[in-house]
């Protein structure tokens, strides 16, 4: 693999992002701590860990689909965004939409980080843009 994402592990109970199985997009964050996340609430969820990401590129930090369909736990502020110079504490915002309490365990999967590439574009101010065939038609104005 060419690209290196550079990992530090800041606590004891931090553990390196886990990927399922090979060419899996989704790396998996682990909690470094116990937490209820009580109905209708959301919280801050720590992981331990910091990274350095290749440059040009971006983490986007993605609910897992078995803690939504079971327990109705998803990231808040989905997809959360690890800029490419934050070396800050990777933390999760999960939010329980489910009825009944939930208790994040210490070690348990909460989430998938997911490396993309960014485009890095120079702002123009313009007064005319360019025609297109769909022009300002959004928000089903092409129909079901
Ligand atoms: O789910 C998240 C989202 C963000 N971050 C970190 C990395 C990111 O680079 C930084 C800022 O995130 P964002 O730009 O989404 O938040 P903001 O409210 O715009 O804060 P800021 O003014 O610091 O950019 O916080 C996380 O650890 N987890
Ligand atoms: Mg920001």
């Amino acid at each position: 693999m060419e690209h290196k994402l550079k990992i530090k592990l800041i606590h004891d109970e931090a553990k390196l992002p886990y990927r399922a199985n090979e060419g899996d997009a989704g790396l998996d964050l682990f909690s470094i701590e116990e937490k209820i996340i009580k109905a209708g609430e959301a919280e801050l969820v720590r992981t331990g860990i910091q990274i350095e990401l290749p440059e040009g590129t971006e983490a986007q930090v993605r609910p897992r689909s078995g803690l939504a369909l079971k327990h109705s736990i998803t990231v808040l502020n989905s997809p959360g965004t690890i800029d490419e110079g934050y070396r800050g504490e990777i933390k999760v915002i999960l939010i329980n939409h489910g009825k009944e309490d939930f208790k994040v365990e210490k070690h348990m999967r909460i989430a998938q980080m997911t490396i993309a590439q960014v485009l890095q574009v120079q702002l123009v101010q313009a007064e005319v843009l360019s025609n297109s065939d769909r022009d300002k038609g959004g928000f089903g104005s092409s129909g079901k």
